[in-house]
């Protein structure tokens, strides 16, 4: 289609400085949580770029800022199989429990003396798969059975804080990206507080309210529920030593990682892990059930394996049920 005026390095140049612009806002606004720029100049910038886009539009990109709200919504979801499946994680209710279970792993690899934890707060949201080629999101879908999800690209790009496009310099051809999308307390009543006043069914929790926008067909309902999301798998190529590692690349390439990950030399360093946050987690301002513990090492992870269910090498800590309304109950909902 010819462009009503002739399209100048000049305005090739704007575009890409607007896209750059605008992305670093918003990844310091919604992955750091750090604002650099004030709403009104965002605004701006955005709007300056969706009029010189509309004027050429042969210059939109799927990772323009401009791309992340689709206007159609999606008739259905289709069902998709995941490249590498999403994993189960075995339960422990307790630190009889957890020293079960690294008796359990360390009778697989008896010689194995060296060793350390990472635990991960568990955030009760819901699991996506991400995946990215040469860089750029192709397909974002729902856990489903592990094996096979829906496919809901469309709302998984109105989550601001995952990338549209890795901060990588040479991406690799393909890279699969697990975490968890969530949704705030501050997110979850202001959602509740708009369907109270619609007439609408309030959502009983934060994670049934954002497993209920992840299914919304229209993904522009998607953007006004501010989704977000945490990065915790990273599947690349190449030689990623461990878990720790890959938490910190995934930093890099642009994803929000729950910063309350540590490092736990042995299981009393994990037991005091969890013991602390199963208090000091109704100060976040996000739900969470429990603690995630994984061996750091990927080479022993390789090497401990898959039971029928489970990976032997990750368990999940659940703190008891009951708490959670205990925290919804110190919400305002007024
Ligand atoms: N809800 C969470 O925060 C969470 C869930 N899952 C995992 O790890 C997967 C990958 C290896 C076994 C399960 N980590 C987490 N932090």
């Amino acid at each position: 289609m010819d462009s009503v005026a002739q399209l100048t390095p000049e305005t090739q140049q704007r575009v890409q400085e607007l896209r750059r612009l605008l992305q670093q806002a918003s990844y310091d606004y919604y992955v750091l949580d750090a604002p650099t720029i004030e709403d009104s100049v965002y605004d701006q910038l955005y709007r300056e770029l969706q009029t010189i886009e509309a004027n050429y539009p042969e210059l939109i990109t799927p990772d323009s800022p401009t791309q992340r709200v689709g206007e159609r919504p999606a008739s259905h979801f289709t069902s998709v199989k995941h490249n590498i499946p999403l994993y189960s994680l075995e339960n422990a209710f307790g630190n009889a429990d957890l020293a079960t279970w690294e008796q359990r792993w360390r009778k697989v690899a008896p010689d194995v003396t060296e060793f350390e934890y990472v635990c991960e707060l568990k955030i009760d949201g819901n699991a996506l798969a991400l995946t990215y080629e040469n860089g750029v999101l192709v397909r974002g879908a729902t856990r489903g059975d592990g094996t096979t999800g829906e496919e809901i690209t469309q709302n998984v790009r109105a989550i601001r804080s995952v990338p549209l496009r890795l901060n990588l310099d040479n991406p690799p051809p393909v890279v699969e990206v697990r975490g968890e999308a969530f949704l705030s307390l501050d997110s979850f009543e202001q959602i509740n507080r708009d369907r109270e006043k619609a007439g609408e069914s309030l959502f009983a929790n934060p994670r049934n309210a954002a497993a209920g926008t992840l299914r919304q067909l229209d993904a522009k309902i998607v953007a006004q529920r501010r989704l977000d999301f945490f990065a915790y798998t990273l599947h690349v190529p190449g030689e990623l030593e461990s878990q720790w590692q890959a938490l910190e690349l995934l930093r890099e390439m642009g994803f929000r990682v729950n910063p309350e990950r540590e490092k736990c030399a042995d299981l009393q360093a994990v037991q005091d892990y969890c013991d602390r946050w199963s208090v000091d987690r109704t100060q976040l301002r996000y739900m969470t059930d429990g603690v995630v513990i994984k061996l750091n090492s990927f080479a022993l992870q390789t090497r401990l394996g898959f039971t029928q269910k489970f990976p032997r090498w990750a368990i999940a800590l659940k703190y008891p049920a009951e708490e959670a309304p205990t925290i919804l109950e110190n919400i305002s909902v007024n």
